[in-house]
């Protein structure tokens, strides 16, 4: 069934490889989530997590186990993509796509880098649209037929990248009735209500297909009945050599129009990776620190001695100029206030280095409000300008409750689906900076810091969202043994 690691590396890296995964986000509650329907989802979480763990932990790349993931999810009737998408307004599949990698590992570019992010769209009868999606970044010039400039395209819609990618890349296709499923089916009909034909899913199954059928047809009858579909899926995976790569797919949205794009192939507003080197105060040890403080206080007093009369208030605002980074105060919308001020760090006081950061997210929710706030690069962004957000808490002040996905909604919010949705993420950088230098700790970061004893460097998962459920899987660290755990999640609380 995992058919899909291509690389295995010799020797590992210095990162402890993790993991976070999505099944969507949406309006679920316990009554739409029955104990038996949970226990299904769990199941497949828990198997996918801790499946993709291995290959990370065997040597595969980031990629390759993001990839591997989705692909599971893939042949997953419970989640909406693959087989189990929903159906278009007018009873289609239309599947999409995405994946994109950063890096902070010192060993040259990991696969995909000239590019980093790719994605597919209007995906019919490919059985793994992530596999078609990956083949598409990884794809170069006079490459297997797309020469010239057009290999640098980033995002490929319709029929002809999907021949693309049987043709020249080997994938698998699969007739229409691959992906139908009976479930997703009486949804998008619920969904027509008011113009119900009658039009059956035996008819649909009778009706023409484009291909001869199969010896192998959807699931049926997969016993789900009222949960409304969410399921898009997506996976965040760091491998060992600080390799980061994100993989996102959907059938999109039920009864969407035929033609809509969403923010799953959508870079920067389903799905982001990104590295970048920025200037932070070094850590420094308590005597250090205290030395160099006194020294300043020395030096300081030398010089201002004589002309602090003159000088007293003119220097009062000369200081106030220096501050060393602006801070970026939680959005005054959402809820989510930090419980200190942190404290402006003057540089005169610090010794500044270069620290790399590399963040990765992938997106679910309603779709059109990711792309209306290009919502996962705008939580990059904030972690990007200002160093001293943490991505925990980027990701709260999108997703999270009261946050821009929300906002975005205005007088909609609680009438429809607009604006919910769920964002999860990895954050790594290559060596610690002072506590107080981050303005973080009040958001969901999930316990994987990198202040336990392994001498392996930590990335930090993070997700937050502002709707009833977000299914989710993820390991847990407890910093006093080192353990990890893995842990599956649809509410804020356990189910
Ligand atoms: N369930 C989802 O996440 C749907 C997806 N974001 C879309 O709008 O296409």
């Amino acid at each position: 069934m995992h058919s899909h690691i291509t690389e295995k590396h010799h020797a590992l890296g210095s990162f402890q490889p993790t993991v976070i995964l999505h099944g969507g986000a949406g309006a679920i509650s316990r009554a739409s989530l029955s104990p038996e329907l949970w226990a299904r989802y769990e199941a497949s979480l828990w198997r996918y997590l801790t499946d993709a763990r291995k290959l990370l932990d065997s040597g595969a790349s980031a990629l390759d186990a993001a990839c591997a993931a989705a692909t599971w999810f893939e042949d997953d009737p419970l989640f909406n993509c693959g087989r189990g998408s929903v159906f278009t307004e007018q009873g289609t599949v239309e599947m999409e796509a995405s994946a994109m990698v950063c890096s902070l590992g010192p060993s040259g570019p990991p696969a995909g880098q000239i590019k980093r992010g790719a994605a597919v769209s209007l995906v019919r009868n490919t059985r793994h649209p992530i596999l078609l999606a990956r083949e598409v970044l990884m794809a170069a010039d006079g490459d297997g037929g797309m020469g010239g400039t057009s290999t640098m395209h980033c995002h490929l819609s319709g029929r002809d990248v999907e021949e693309w990618g049987w043709k020249e890349r080997g994938l698998e296709k699969k007739p229409d009735r691959w992906f139908w499923t009976k479930r997703r089916w009486e949804e998008h009909r619920r969904g027509l209500q008011k113009q119900n034909t009658g039009y059956t899913y035996d008819d649909l199954l009778a009706s023409v297909d484009r291909f001869a059928a199969t010896e192998e047809e959807g699931d049926g009858d997969d016993g789900v009945d009222e949960y409304p579909s969410q399921g898009t899926v997506g996976a965040v995976c760091l491998d060992s050599w600080g390799n980061l790569a994100v993989a996102t797919s959907t059938g999109g949205l039920t009864n969407k129009k035929v033609g809509r794009i969403g923010d799953t192939p959508t870079i920067g507003s389903g799905f982001w990776a990104e590295t970048w080197e920025e200037e932070v105060p070094e850590k420094t040890s308590a005597m250090v620190q205290a030395r160099r403080e006194q020294n300043l206080e020395s030096e300081t007093s030398q010089i201002l001695r004589p002309i602090a009369g003159i000088l007293g208030s003119c220097l009062t605002l000369f200081q106030a100029h220096q501050e060393y980074q602006p801070v970026i105060n939680p959005p005054t919308h959402s809820p989510v206030t930090p419980h200190h001020s942190p404290p402006i760090l003057d540089p005169r006081r610090s010794t500044l280095r270069k620290r790399r950061r590399a963040v990765a997210m992938s997106g679910t929710g309603n779709g059109d409000s990711f792309l209306r706030t290009n919502a996962t690069r705008t939580a990059a962004s904030m972690c990007r300008f200002s160093s001293r957000t943490s991505l925990a808490r980027a990701v709260s002040a999108v997703a999270g409750p009261g946050g821009e996905l929300q906002q975005s909604a205005g007088d909609r919010w609680g009438h429809s689906g607009e604006g919910q949705g769920g964002i999860i993420g990895i954050e790594i950088d290559d060596g610690p900076v002072s506590k107080e230098f981050l303005v973080e700790q009040d958001y969901p970061t999930i316990k994987s810091s990198s202040a336990c004893s392994s001498t392996k460097k930590r990335g930090r998962s993070v997700f937050d969202f502002n709707c009833g459920g977000l299914f989710r899987a993820y390991y847990e660290l407890d910093e006093k043994t080192s353990r990890e755990t893995p842990k599956v999640m649809v509410f804020k609380e356990g189910y």
